[in-house]
């Protein structure tokens, strides 16, 4: 079982049971008339239903196992202890303050240490953690931690780069501004070749001058 913040201890849970669906769709009808319009207008009348089938998708990480998605690992490399880096995954998430897009791109390493994962989980633990109410350094760091508690490789290294809607839509009204977070777990803290050699391969985000 993973450990940290976010992740089921097995204690009993207190936590409220989950609203219906349909006080989720009033919840959105509520806000609209906050908003100033007529949720019983033409255009408006089925928006609480697709608000609500909306954000199924946007927090369908809260339902995803980041354990189950990394179990399935392959041994047979002959030896392959390099390191393996997926880059430029796409990044869609939602800022916890602000309930806004947080849109970017994640990288993501590890130090093989006699097993490796199919590629195309460590998209899909980024979509596990991605896919809820979001900072991008909790995010970063539960990424991270996943691969070191599951995989028990020899370093992992995750990079996310985004732009916050809640910073160019409202508020300061900055666009442009790319939030760079990482986190280096084992032989990527501690070896700075390992970790020369990844920033390298990603492009060296945080110096580009773009
Ligand atoms: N550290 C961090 N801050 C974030 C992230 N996403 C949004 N924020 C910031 O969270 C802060 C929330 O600040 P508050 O003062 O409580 O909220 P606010 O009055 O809406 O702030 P402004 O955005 O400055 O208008 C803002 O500074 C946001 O820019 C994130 O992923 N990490
Ligand atoms: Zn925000």
């Amino acid at each position: 079982m993973l450990r940290g913040p976010g992740h089921s201890t097995g204690a009993i849970q207190t936590e409220p049971p989950r609203p219906t669906r349909a006080e989720a769709e009033e919840a959105v009808r509520t806000l609209i008339r906050w908003a100033g319009d007529d949720p019983s207008r033409e255009g408006l009348a089925g928006t609480p239903d697709r608000v609500v089938r909306s954000y199924e998708e946007f927090f369908a990480g809260y339902t995803i196992d980041p354990e189950e998605i990394l179990k399935r690992t392959f041994e047979e490399t002959d030896g392959y202890d390099e390191m393996v880096v997926l880059r430029d995954i796409r990044l869609e998430s939602y800022c916890e303050h602000h309930m806004v897009p947080i849109i970017g791109k994640a990288h993501v390493a590890y130090l093989p240490r006699h097993r490796v994962v199919g590629i195309s989980k460590l998209a899909r633990l980024v979509d596990a953690y991605a896919k809820r109410l979001q900072i991008q350094e909790k995010m970063t760091a539960q990424i991270a931690n996943a691969i070191d508690q599951v995989l028990q490789p020899q370093g992992v290294a995750v990079v996310i780069e985004a732009q916050h809607q809640c910073m160019t839509t409202r508020g300061v009204h900055k666009t442009g501004v790319t939030m760079v977070t990482s986190r280096m777990l084992g032989a990527f803290r501690t070896d700075p070749s390992t970790r020369r050699e990844f920033l390298t391969m990603i492009g060296n985000p945080g110096s580009r001058a773009e």
